[in-house]
């Protein structure tokens, strides 16, 4: 804690006794996107190298399927039987049985630099789970996913903490992403600014609505260009000012040669941010190209 709260002080220019060098938290050493320690702090703000080609494969997945397990679930004997239900209640009884949920059923598709790629389908035909595979949170049931570069699923969900103010936050989703402490110094302000939190930037997370913490969270992780970056829902929550920030972001992020996935209920984020579309039914690909004619048809049907 003490270690964040002196990046916090360098980080807003309040002490720099301390040479800002990376690694001076363990966290930073790790600054490179190939997972080589970056010597010298100062770069191009965590972009991705722009001499790479648009149409190259960024992400492959190969006839993936994720399944589920769910413990203590009901039989199928049982379901709506509330007599057995209370049985088991009185009795005390545990439910050992197990259910599997095949949530995505035989995916394959190739993703490439540059593209954007919205995920629709109705509640539960696989959309998260997909998006959680592609960031490697689930382990495939059968296929495989290959990715060139490392996906992030909105960057730093997992490192923010309630408890910490906003600016703390800043700082720690920075370094969880790899940044140096001098982009860190350097994207600090702009992610304030972007995220509209203003003055609640001082106060703990936990203080925040959720809009405001999902504006917080895209703000961070798009501060840093992204081998492939997931987003899931996340503009959703944001005001119509916000969504059209954060488009402009996620096209911004695609030039520079990355890949971006979108979840999005709201189905004009998905046409004017992305360029290809999947429509999943049931954890299959039921349709997969261009939006107008993905998101006419699932219109539709
Ligand atoms: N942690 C879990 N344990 C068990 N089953 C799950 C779990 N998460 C999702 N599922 C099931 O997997 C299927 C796909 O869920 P998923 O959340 O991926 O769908 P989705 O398309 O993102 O839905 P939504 O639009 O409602 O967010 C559903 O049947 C859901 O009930």
């Amino acid at each position: 804690m003490a270690e964040l709260t002196e990046e916090l002080s360098l980080v807003k220019g309040e002490e720099p006794a301390v040479p800002a060098k990376a690694g001076t938290n363990g966290k930073a050493d790790k600054a490179g996107k190939d997972g080589k320690a970056d010597p010298e702090p100062a770069t191009n703000g965590g972009k991705a190298p722009l001499d790479v080609p648009t149409g190259t494969p960024t992400v492959i997945v190969d006839d993936l399927h994720i399944v589920y397990r769910v413990y203590g679930a009901a039989t199928d004997a049982e379901k709506g039987n509330a007599v057995n239900a209370l049985t088991r209640m009185l009795k005390r009884q545990g439910r050992p049985q197990m259910k599997e949920v095949h949530a995505v059923k035989g995916v394959s598709f190739v993703a490439y630099h540059g593209d954007a790629i919205g995920i629709v389908g109705r509640n539960g035909s696989g959309k998260s789970t997909l998006l959680r595979a592609i960031a490697g949170l689930l382990p495939p049931h059968a296929g495989a996913v290959y990715t060139d570069g490392q996906p992030s699923l909105l960057g730093v969900n997992a490192a923010l903490m309630r408890d910490l103010t906003g600016e703390r936050n800043i700082v720690l989703g920075c370094y969880a992403m790899g940044m140096t402490p001098a982009e860190v110094r350097e994207k600090f302000q702009e992610i304030v600014d972007f995220s509209g939190i203003d003055e609640f930037v001082q106060l703990p997370m936990s203080t925040y609505s959720s809009g405001m913490g999902a504006r917080l969270r895209f703000a961070i992780s798009s501060a840093k260009t992204h081998d492939v970056l997931l987003i899931d829902e996340a503009l959703a929550t944001g005001d119509r000012e916000f969504r059209k920030k954060s488009e402009k972001r996620i096209r911004q992020i695609r030039e520079e040669a990355g890949t971006v996935f979108l979840v999005a209920h709201d189905l004009r984020v998905i046409e004017e941010t992305c360029n290809r579309v999947i429509w999943l039914h049931k954890g299959k690909i039921k349709m997969d190209g261009d939006p107008k004619e993905v998101l006419a048809a699932y219109n539709k049907g």
